[in-house]
């Protein structure tokens, strides 16, 4: 079974508007609230793409009540933390030719909850895939990632960490069997430019030997690279379409990675899933769905580096 874990859901509240005027009132064209989050999205997308997963994480007040319930709609299985305090946040997401975000911080979590997560976790074996995706609330340790793998680390549980910076850097001692930072994230780990698939590709071998299985770097309109664990590179142009909202692509990539390994074992197929979901969901107003992913992943051609 697949568990996605989000420490800090959210409500998407993304607002289309022409432009935005710094201090005065702007009223918008269209809206929609929709379920957010990373882990949150990873099961979507997953559930979407015909894959059981159960979502798990911490949710609070009259907003964890409509995450849940937007989520038992979809039919998604969720096993959530419900916080005896505070509010889960809702992320506002303007649309005005660019895309500007504003997430909350969220509700503190106090540590029974957290204690009543890693239970949960406690359950998982050999064979379960466990992603990890977000931001970490400010209420909990930086390292909680660590561990949560550390704890699993003896139970034969593949890792998915979708994580920035330091946080990511600390996970890859636990071998997760896919990262996936974007090129920004991956210059921000290097600490330096990272200017070309040349040296995106050294630095993403640098993160394997470090214990990173599967590194794939996503790079918006630029596609994306994959350093397999076999140690094949692939390379893989982003289909051309419309960007109508991307927010929750990179979330969709992993979904289709996992969607794409799960049913054919070969890490070429799973970019390519992977790819397809990314941008299907880029270019739609919500998440990817299988017909979108399909109809996609038919046009592209890997190329092998
Ligand atoms: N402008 C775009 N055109 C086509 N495909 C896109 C575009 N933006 C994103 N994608 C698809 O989605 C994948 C992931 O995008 P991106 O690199 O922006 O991830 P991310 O930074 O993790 O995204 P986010 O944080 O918004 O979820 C890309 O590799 C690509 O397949
Ligand atoms: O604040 P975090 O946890 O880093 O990111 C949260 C978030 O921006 O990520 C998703 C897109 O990836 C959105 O649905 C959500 O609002």
């Amino acid at each position: 079974m697949i568990y996605t874990v989000t420490f800090n859901p959210s409500l998407d509240y993304v607002l289309q508007l022409e432009e935005l005027q710094m201090g005065r009132v702007n009223r918008a064209e269209k809206e929609q609230l929709t379920v957010g989050g990373k882990g949150l999205n990873v099961s979507l997308v997953l559930g979407n793409l015909g894959v059981d997963s159960v979502a798990m994480g911490f949710v609070g007040g009259f907003v964890g009540d409509e995450i849940a319930r937007q989520l038992q709609n979809t039919g998604c299985r969720t096993d959530f933390i419900r916080l005896a305090r505070g509010v889960s946040r809702i992320n506002v997401k303007l649309h005005t030719g660019q895309e500007t975000e504003i997430n909350g911080a969220g509700p503190d979590i106090e540590p029974v909850a957290l204690q009543a997560l890693q239970h949960k976790l406690d359950r998982l074996q050999t064979g379960d895939v466990l992603v990890l995706a977000g931001s970490i609330p400010r209420s909990l340790p930086d390292d909680i990632y660590q561990t949560v793998m550390a704890r699993l680390q003896q139970r034969g549980v593949d890792f998915v960490v979708d994580a920035t910076g330091r946080l990511l850097g600390e996970t890859l001692r636990y071998r997760p069997f896919l990262i996936k930072p974007n090129h920004h994230e991956l210059a921000e780990i290097a600490g330096r430019p990272l200017d070309d698939d040349r040296q995106r590709i050294a630095f993403a071998r640098q993160l394997q030997k470090q214990g990173a299985r599967n590194v794939l770097v996503s790079m918006a309109g630029d596609g994306a690279l994959l350093c397999a664990e076999d140690g094949a590179v692939y390379k893989l142009p982003a289909p051309q379409g419309k960007v109508v909202n991307s927010v929750g692509a990179g979330d969709s990539m992993v979904a289709g990675f996992l969607a794409g390994w799960q049913c054919s074992g070969d890490c070429r197929q799973a970019f390519c899933w992977g790819v397809a979901a990314g941008s299907a969901s880029a270019f739609s107003p919500g998440l990817a769905t299988r017909s979108q992913v399909e109809a996609l992943r038919e046009g592209l051609r890997v190329e092998r580096l």
